[in-house]
């Protein structure tokens, strides 16, 4: 923009001209603003586009701007379009005459207009507010929106800074997990007034995925506080065998024998003295030459083998939304004498109450106002019943899409899994496949389990009653469900099949007794094909490891508590354990399992552990407490073999995703393509892939958004298998392959 300056001295008249590069336009909204609707709609959009790497010399600009432009032309908007162009540039604008016709200036932009001008030609502010006193109105012209006035506290009406500080904020953090926009919220004179943007309020399952997901034992009616009884029962689950095992590969065709080597050069850091950075320096050295091989564990620590004569075995139910897990898992509670008939009975009026006289059975598990309201299971319900040989600790997920970062949490646990399927014409087809809302999440959770290291399954085929116990029905669920399940790296003997109608108690706990069903099934009920699950080997001869599932404080644990598992070692009451990724030492104060005093607990148990020593601020989901010398590596960069699941948008260097690695739940990019993988032999195809389509096996670099507890998969298995997600949906599956920065 050009200005000029006239001037005159004695012997000169000086005209000096002014060139101004605009680097940046503030347009001032005119007088008809848009609506408050449309403003809270753009506000609320979801940021999702990531700029690409530009500096990358191997990154292939048309394709991404292919991408790009697929991705908007998919929201019904091309990139050329109106949409998406950039705010023309101000139109070229006459100069103004220094001399002659009048001019009015403009108040907001401060442009002299023609007299002749009703309307600014730069910023369309009207002439008649022009006359208003600009420093004064502008609030006026312009509503200062609460969201504004909360955050710039020089506006005027605002808050005082003390409360509306960042410090502030952060300093009522450490001693609540609320978050900011609710306190915003909460201060008194913006109650009601400030909407957070849609983006920056945690989605439902973000909120139970921050109280780890995980939910109330059955009759733990005791405690109100759900985030407190989901702790009372945290669950354990050893899982994770011998490093030989490990190696003959499990996860969807995730075989460790396949894994090849990575050759793309990467920033590889040393990964043992790296490992001991983490923790603090004083210990660095000590800890540099301890491996997991000049590991000891003392005698107390080994299991003692008379003590427990019913193995521990943690079974988690999944499936497509609505195909009746939690109806089914509450009807073999009801019938194996976990519900009492008052319990059942109130579940019954509740459930009439509500309009939703079916789910009395799904109420047993589903003990959240929501979750009842909504008839939808929102958290991993957590109950225990025995069989003949087994203690089992029975996990109940959600089924629905949105639900499926908790899914993960509580699969993360489990030993072995029941996969129901809704038998009904239609229900089973959109599980698989499917459209919509619930889209096809039989097939996501059972790749999920699968790659999350269950190797056991049961298949129960439910509501038969609604297709009359019809056999063709059954074996076309068969047929189907089979060849997907092996592909997902399922073998046929670990599979076991079963037809059920948990309305009607067919083949749940007792063979069945329906004429029709008994015509064609003299198998196993479901009860006994529970009985006839394996459970892991634990691994009590390994050091410490226990992950963090949630952060809690009570009357008997103390401020500094949490629920977890052990999956491998063993603590007792006066136990030194290091908390990673802090690295903080604190000792064991106090152990509970189901609000029972425990002395000492061992690898497979789940257990609420209150600390001493330790702030509670150091305790987060995701997190491990380990043996203080043998500390779990905290990773900012690591390799990881993937295999990418139904994506239609392809992964390519620098993509954004969740990444979820047992508890742990937090963004990552994918930063480095490294090799794209022949999915049967493991042989590399090519070398740094530009990007990875649908059913691809690769090595990738993760960069998570801070540091995670991870560890190679061949070391521990449960701290190295990985899923990654991106718009509510799982496009990869992986196991970490190396550990190469640390913290
Ligand atoms: N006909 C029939 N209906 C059933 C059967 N089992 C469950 N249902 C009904 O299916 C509906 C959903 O049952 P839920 O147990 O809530 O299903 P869910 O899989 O736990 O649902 P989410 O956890 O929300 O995914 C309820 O209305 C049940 O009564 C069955 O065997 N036969």
């Amino acid at each position: 923009m050009l200005f000029y300056y006239h001037f005159k001295s004695s012997q000169f008249d000086y005209f000096i001209t002014f060139e101004i590069e605009i680097q940046s336009l503030i347009l001032i909204p005119n007088p008809k603003p848009h609506s408050a609707e449309t403003r809270a709609q753009t506000a609320a959009m979801p940021r999702k586009w990531k700029q690409p790497d530009y500096d990358d010399e191997d990154y292939d600009y048309d394709e991404v701007d292919c991408y790009d432009d697929d991705d908007y032309t998919h929201q019904g908007k091309s990139r050329n379009s109106s949409d998406f162009q950039q705010p023309a540039a101000a139109a070229p604008v006459d100069e103004p005459e220094t001399e002659g016709a009048g001019f009015w200036s403009c108040p907001v932009c401060t442009f002299d207009n023609s007299l002749d001008s009703t309307t600014c030609d730069i910023c369309d502010t009207s002439r008649e507010e022009s006359s208003e006193e600009i420093t004064t109105d502008v609030p006026s012209i312009l509503p200062i929106s609460p969201l504004a006035r909360a955050l710039f506290k020089s506006l005027p009406g605002t808050k005082s800074d003390k409360q509306m500080t960042g410090a502030s904020f952060r300093s009522d953090s450490t001693v609540s997990n609320q978050n900011p926009w609710d306190k915003l919220r909460d201060s008194s004179s913006l109650n009601s007034k400030i909407v957070p943007f849609k983006f920056d309020t945690p989605s439902p399952d973000e909120k139970t995925v921050a109280a780890c997901g995980l939910k109330g034992p059955l009759r733990i009616g005791q405690c109100p506080d759900n985030i407190l009884t989901g702790a009372r029962v945290c669950m354990a689950r050893a899982g994770d065998l011998n490093p030989a095992a490990s190696a003959e590969g499990t996860g969807a065709n995730l075989s460790l024998n396949q894994v090849q080597p990575s050759v793309c050069n990467s920033p590889v850091g040393n990964e043992s003295s790296s490992r001991a950075s983490s923790i603090p320096n004083k210990l660095a050295d000590k800890l540099r030459g301890l491996t997991i091989e000049s590991y000891i564990p003392e005698s107390w620590m080994l299991q003692d083998s008379d003590k427990d004569s019913k193995q521990l075995l943690h079974l988690i139910v999944v499936g497509h939304v609505d195909a009746g897990k939690s109806t089914l898992m509450g009807r073999i509670l009801h019938l194996l004498g976990q519900v009492t008939q008052k319990e059942m009975h109130k579940n019954e009026k509740e459930s009439k109450q509500q309009g939703k006289g079916s789910f009395a059975y799904a109420f047993v598990l589903d003990e959240g106002a929501e979750e009842r309201a909504r008839g939808v299971t929102m958290r991993v319900a957590v109950a225990h019943f025995e069989t003949s040989k087994l203690r089992v600790v029975l996990l109940d997920a959600p089924g629905h899409k949105d639900f499926v970062p908790n899914m993960i949490s509580g699969a993360s646990q489990a030993d072995s899994a029941i996969l129901v399927v809704d038998a009904s014409i239609g229900a089973f087809e959109a599980g698989l496949e499917g459209e919509g809302q619930g889209r096809g999440q039989t097939r996501e959770h059972a790749q999920l389990v699968r790659s999350l290291g269950v190797e056991q399954l049961i298949v129960a085929v439910n509501k038969l009653d609604a297709v009359g116990f019809s056999k063709q029905r059954f074996d076309v669920i068969k047929n189907t469900l089979q060849p997907f399940l092996r592909q997902c790296g399922f073998k046929d003997g670990y599979v076991q099949w079963v037809p059920v109608s948990a309305a009607e108690n067919q083949n749940l706990t007792t063979t069945t007794t329906d004429p029709a069903l008994k015509a064609w099934y003299g198998g196993p009920c479901l009860v006994e094909l529970v009985d006839s699950l394996e459970p892991p080997r634990r691994l009590v001869s390994r050091p410490l490891r226990l992950v963090i599932a949630e952060v809690m404080s009570s009357r008997t644990l103390g401020p500094s508590a949490f629920g977890g598992k052990l999956e491998s070692g063993a603590i007792r009451i006066g136990t030194k354990v290091r908390v990673m990724p802090s690295g903080v030492v604190a000792t064991v104060k106090c152990i509970e399992q189901q609000g029972h005093h425990l002395a000492l607990a061992r690898a497979g148990e789940g257990v609420d552990v209150g600390l001493h020593g330790i702030d509670p601020g150091m305790l987060a989901p995701g997190g491990v407490v380990c043996h203080p010398d043998y500390p779990v590596p905290v990773a900012i960069r690591f390799e990881v073999r993937l295999l990418t699941l139904d994506i239609s948008t392809p992964i390519l260097k620098g993509s954004q995703v969740d990444l979820h690695v047992h508890h742990a739940r937090l963004p990552a990019r994918v930063d480095h393509l490294v090799s794209l993988l022949d999915p049967k032999k493991g042989t590399v195809l090519r070398q740094c892939p530009r990007r990875l389509t649908a059913n691809q096996s690769a090595i990738v670099e993760i960069v998570p958004d801070e540091g995670v507890c991870i560890e190679k998969y061949i070391d521990f298995r449960v701290l190295g298998r990985v899923a990654l997600r991106e718009g509510g949906k799982t496009i990869a599956v992986g196991i970490v392959t190396r550990v190469i920065d640390t913290n």
